[in-house]
């Protein structure tokens, strides 16, 4: 287990689903690299647990293609798949021993009881927790659990490893610790890993890629950085941080190209784009606000504030919208009073223009 095993890729071709007339997962494509850390990113109800439901071999038989290692999986029994699947509850046997519950997967195979001793061994090193064998499931804390949940499915040397939400029974502080002690687990096994989760920091800060989706349908799929700086559309942009969306039309004006927002503010394009209705998403980060007025600006109004620490984050009545703006925090420097009228410049480079 200290060996790396065969990275396998995984590659899903048009797959659908439905529970009857509600479908679930609509014509969804994906290619996972061998070895990659790959998060299914979405609202509650998106389809994320079905479609990875669907690559382990649970539930009712989509339509499509999955293939694990180049070999099609669609119609193998889950124990004939490889994959290794954690749960949100991780359901432990109360029953059982730590060292019970790690060996079961083994025992049920018939393998040697030497060889159960030694990977069962090996597995409880991995998290850590060689110390707690003896101990029942119900003498362990949250993160203990979880820890054990995970060598109980990494011990049988799966080739994939299928995560569903795996952090969310744990407080926040632990969630962060956990999801680390994850990523270095997965680097060591050289596993390819899919996540689930709701927790669009959770995918950020875990997954190479991630595939967000929507009413089981694949919304984009990329790198965090990507999605949040390029998002390929309002859902995508709302879902990945806070974004602020101006609606209006991109209008040519001589040779510039300007946005001309619903409340006639205009601001400079520095993108080609078409001429037409259109919207901006702009990030907290990529507005300015200051008391003064500039080439370029628009004014609004501040309707509230919030101390965030490092940061003050301002909501900002302007160009028909309540924009959000995050300033700096400096002592020597007096908040923005509620009412006060403001400049807001722009970033228009970092600005994502959206075609109707
Ligand atoms: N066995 C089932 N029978 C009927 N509908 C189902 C069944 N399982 C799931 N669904 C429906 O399929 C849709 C997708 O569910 P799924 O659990 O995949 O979503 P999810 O994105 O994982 O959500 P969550 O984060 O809440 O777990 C939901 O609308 C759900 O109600």
């Amino acid at each position: 287990m200290t060996m790396k095993t065969e990275m396998l890729g995984i590659e899903i071709e048009n797959l659908h689903l439905a529970f009857g007339p509600t479908k679930v997962l609509t014509g969804v494509n994906l290619s996972i690299k061998p070895g990659e850390f790959f998060a299914f990113l979405g609202p509650s109800g998106s389809g994320k647990s079905t479609l990875l439901r669907s690559i382990a071999g649970f539930g009712p038989r989509p339509s499509g293609a999955i293939r694990i290692g180049g070999r099609d999986v669609l119609d193998l029994p889950p124990w004939k798949r490889n994959v290794g699947m954690v749960f949100q509850s991780y359901a432990l046997w109360p029953h059982l021993s730590v060292q019970e519950n790690v060996a079961f997967g083994l025992r049920e195979r018939k393998l040697p009881g030497a060889e159960i001793a030694r990977r069962v061994e090996e597995a409880l090193d991995l998290v850590g927790l060689s110390h707690l064998a003896a101990r029942m499931p119900n003498q362990l804390s949250g993160g203990q659990q979880q820890r054990i949940a995970l060598a109980r499915t990494v011990v049988i040397e799966p080739q994939v490893l299928l995560l569903d939400e795996p952090l969310s029974n744990l407080d926040a502080s632990l969630r962060v610790q956990m999801r680390r002690e994850l990523l270095a687990l997965q680097r060591k096994l050289g596993l390819t890993t899919i996540f689930v989760t709701h927790d669009q920091e959770e995918a950020n800060s875990t997954s190479d890629r991630m595939a967000v989706l929507d009413k089981g349908v694949i919304q984009q799929i990329g790198r965090p950085q990507e999605l949040y700086d390029h998002p390929a559309n309002l859902f995508v942009a709302r879902f990945l941080g806070t974004a602020n969306v101006l609606e209006g039309r991109v209008e040519k004006r001589g040779e510039a190209l300007r946005f001309v927002t619903g409340s006639g503010d205009a601001l400079p394009l520095p993108m080609t784009a078409k001429a037409g209705p259109s919207s901006i998403v702009l990030r907290p980060q990529n507005i300015t606000i200051s008391p003064l007025c500039g080439p370029d600006t628009i004014i609004g109004q501040v309707l509230h504030s919030e101390f965030l620490g490092s940061q003050i984050r301002y909501i900002v009545q302007a160009a028909g919208s309540d924009l959000v703006v995050d300033k700096s925090h400096h002592m020597s420097e007096p908040p923005l009073p509620t009412g006060a009228e403001v400049a807001l410049q722009v970033n228009m480079d970092s600005a994502v223009l959206l075609t109707a």
